[in-house]
């Protein structure tokens, strides 16, 4: 389903301030696969989703998607096949326009040739079911401004946004990071719920260790532009957060101290 081949990005090159942000990336997602990616601070995690969603293209490398090379196609026309949650619950719905008018929007993004955002009855039903699904009451606020949802309404909101299209690839990017223990909590279980409903193959970054074991099908760990570990179904499930370290120490060589995950644990 998604395909990164051999993919390398410098930011300011041949400058004091020269990075490699990736690093030979290549990583392979099959249908309904759901990854965790967990990593150091400035491991290249978000550049990564960048380069999938046409925000970054790559110096060097393929990105494909559904077997097809899509490296140079611009953002706007990717974003009809990727669905994308950002860690700023401001980040993915517009303010000052009513949950209907940001669902209508959300809802025509990914088809082709439409650009009318009027809602009919047919359209509206669907809309309200969809919302029922988060159980959040938004269904009874339609007409309501965006920007007066709760951070965590407006994260929902965004998350089904991003969902309810059924994307051929889901981005979440630290998505849960910026709200409180309890909001965070539901936007994970509602993760897990819209993920597997469609089965949608997804990728999710998280500093969270235990957010990272407790969902899908596979994990990555990343460092310093590489993809360092990775695992898999059973042995996905039997992973715990002190092997994790242990791993990360093995590999690395170093511990894995000041990184903000281990405050996330
Ligand atoms: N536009 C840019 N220009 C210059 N350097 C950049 C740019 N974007 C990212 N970088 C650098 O590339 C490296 C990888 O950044 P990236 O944001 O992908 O890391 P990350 O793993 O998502 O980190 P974090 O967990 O801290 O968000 C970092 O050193 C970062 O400073």
């Amino acid at each position: 389903m998604l395909k990164l081949n051999q993919i390398n990005k410098l930011f300011n090159e041949a400058t004091p301030d020269e990075k490699v942000a990736l690093d030979q990336i290549n990583l392979e997602l099959h249908p309904g696969d759901f990854m965790t990616v967990i990593g150091s601070n400035g491991a290249g995690k978000s550049t990564m989703l960048n380069m999938i969603s046409g925000a970054l293209t790559p110096d060097f490398g393929v990105v494909e998607i559904a077997h097809k090379d899509i490296t140079k196609m611009p953002e706007y026309k990717r974003s009809q096949m990727i669905g994308r949650v950002f860690q700023d619950p401001m980040a993915g719905t517009a303010p000052t326009m009513t949950i209907e008018e940001n669902l209508a929007m959300a809802y025509s993004r990914n088809k082709k040739r439409s650009f009318k955002i009027g809602v009919d009855k047919k359209r509206r039903e669907f809309f309200r079911s969809s919302l029922e699904t988060l159980h959040l009451n938004l269904e009874n606020r339609l007409n309501a401004k965006v920007g007066l949802l709760s951070g965590g309404e407006r994260q929902a909101l965004s998350l089904l946004m991003a969902t309810f299209t059924k994307p051929s690839i889901l981005l979440l990017d630290e998505h849960t990071a910026a709200l409180d223990p309890s909001r965070a909590e539901l936007i994970t279980s509602l993760t897990k719920q819209l993920v597997e409903k469609d089965k949608l193959t997804t990728l999710m970054i998280t500093h969270n260790m235990q957010q990272a074991l407790d969902l899908g099908n596979r994990l990555i760990m990343m460092d310093k532009g590489q993809i360092i570990l990775e695992v898999d179904d059973e042995e996905k499930r039997n992973l715990t957060i002190t092997k994790l370290m242990e791993e990360f120490q093995r590999i690395r060589g170093e511990k894995l101290t000041s990184d903000k995950a281990l405050l996330s644990i």
